[in-house]
């Protein structure tokens, strides 16, 4: 079990570059078991827990996978498998997007249903209304979903009834291999699905209008391996920027496309931050008092949900209230409990949280409840009295490449310790010594 240590106070300084998109290289490593010639080659895929799940679970599909200096291959050309086990699938709810390819391609797959995770319940009707539309026959049982088909899928009308970026990829790919044209209405338009559509038109495939509502897929017979950069992550971007405005300083997010942060880079100038972007990255200066501005989580373009707990540490730093609306998921508020062992002010009410801001904030043992809260906890951490230490890094390593050195880089002070889990043995043994102190936790720097 890890931690991060943080310890407050330190001006972030310099440049810092930003890793590829875990949210696009999810879908397009799934995409890659579509091509049934050659190899797919992925580059800037980031060593990201997540990535190394999904490589997995190709393998486990009979996909040959290697990974090597952020560059992913895949060849798919014969895969031995249509099933995707429980063992990854639960790990990862990305692992669901294998099922769009595998159904299309070969005509039956079989996926354990994916677990609700923390921040809500996370359906999937869409992703098997949208198959279902295609001709697809689906099936529940034994905590698994089985989809087949009579033949080729064929295209269809389908309007999502949420712009789910999952179901959005996940139909999409479906669409490919279909006989005939898929009209998808009511599409997610995350650049991540823009991403996707052009991996797929890479592929041999004829997708038009990703980045729109409506997206149009004529079926071809055939895909084959491509050679794609993935886009640079811009929630990993918005976090640094993030980092960079509530320490008060001045950084450049080398390969952040400003184009996909618009919403993010509109808040924080509300806020008072000057942001300069160019061809290459994005310059952060935070040379005045933050002000306390109003956020409302909508899919893209609308501000992203990714970014809304990063966003509420910043707006504790700054200055008046500000309420922050979830929208997109029912449970992303656990971070405010966590916030509130550091002295932070939030009142929650219903989809709102309101935040008091000027917070003198203290550094405490707090958890990360999932990916994004634990990015903002070191954020707060950045600003906080005193040394913060954040558990729960599992969560923060599905999604952050080397966050630490990164932070560091710009003048932090942040370091990860190993810590061993208490033994049974051990608090044993202490009850029976009376007097004799016998260590629950032993704490070893990973550096050390
Ligand atoms: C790997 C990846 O790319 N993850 C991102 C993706 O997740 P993911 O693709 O899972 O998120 P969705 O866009 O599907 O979910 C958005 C909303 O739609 C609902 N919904 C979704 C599918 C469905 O069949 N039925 C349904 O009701 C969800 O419960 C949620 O309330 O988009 C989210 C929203 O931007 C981001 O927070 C995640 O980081
Ligand atoms: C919620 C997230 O990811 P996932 O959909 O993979 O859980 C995230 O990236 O913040």
């Amino acid at each position: 079990m890890s931690k991060f240590i943080v310890r407050g106070g330190k001006r972030l300084t310099g440049s810092v570059k930003v890793s590829g998109a875990k949210n696009s290289v999810l879908p397009i490593i799934a995409a890659s078991l579509l091509g049934e010639e050659g190899q797919s080659v992925i580059i800037d895929a980031p060593p990201l827990d997540d990535v190394m799940t999904i490589n997995k679970v190709l393998e486990s599909l009979g996909a040959g996978v290697t990974y090597r200096d952020e560059v992913i291959t895949v060849n798919a050309e014969k895969l031995t498998s249509c099933e995707a086990p429980y063992e990854w699938v639960s790990k990862m709810r990305a692992s669901f997007l294998v099922m769009g390819p595998l159904l299309t391609r070969m005509g039956h797959t079989r996926i354990s249903l994916p677990g609700g995770c923390a921040i809500g319940t996370r359906p999937i009707d869409q992703h098997l209304k949208g198959f279902e539309a295609m001709g697809a026959e689906i099936s529940l049982g034994q905590g698994y979903i089985e989809a087949r088909s009579q033949g080729r899928l064929r295209g269809a009308k389908i309007y999502l009834d949420v712009a789910s970026v999952g179901a959005t990829q996940n139909i999409m790919m479906a669409a490919t291999l279909a006989e005939g044209v898929t009209v998808l209405e009511n599409a997610a338009k995350e650049p991540e699905i823009v991403d996707l559509a052009n991996f797929l038109n890479g592929m041999g495939a004829k997708v038009r209008g990703a980045g729109t509502g409506v997206i149009r897929i004529e079926g071809v017979e055939k895909l084959s391996g491509v050679k794609h950069t993935v886009i640079p992550d811009r929630v990993e971007a918005g976090t640094y920027m993030a980092a960079a405005a509530i320490s008060g300083g001045d950084v450049y997010i080398e390969g952040a496309i400003s184009d996909h942060l618009g919403s993010v880079i509109a808040k924080l100038e509300e806020m008072g931050v000057t942001i300069h972007p160019d061809e290459n990255g994005v310059r952060v200066i935070a040379d005045r008092p933050l002000k306390a501005v109003d956020v409302k989580t909508l899919p893209y373009p609308g501000f992203p949900t990714d970014m809304q707990s990063q966003m509420m540490a910043l707006l504790l730093a700054s200055e008046g209230t500000s309420v922050v609306t979830e929208t997109v998921f029912e449970n992303r508020f656990m971070h405010v409990d966590e916030f509130q062992l550091m002295n932070a002010e939030i009142k929650v009410e219903g989809r709102s949280s309101i935040i008091t801001g000027n917070a003198k904030l203290k550094g405490a043992k707090v958890t990360a409840t999932d990916l994004r809260a634990g990015a903002a906890l070191i954020i707060a951490g950045l600003v906080a009295e005193g040394t913060t230490e954040v558990g729960g890094v599992h969560h923060i390593d599905r999604g952050y490449v080397h966050l630490a050195e990164k932070l560091n880089g710009l003048g932090a002070d942040i370091y990860r310790i190993s810590v061993e889990e208490p033994k049974l043995d051990a608090v044993k043994a202490s009850n029976e010594k009376v007097g004799e102190e016998v260590p629950l936790f032993k704490v070893q720097p990973t550096w050390a």
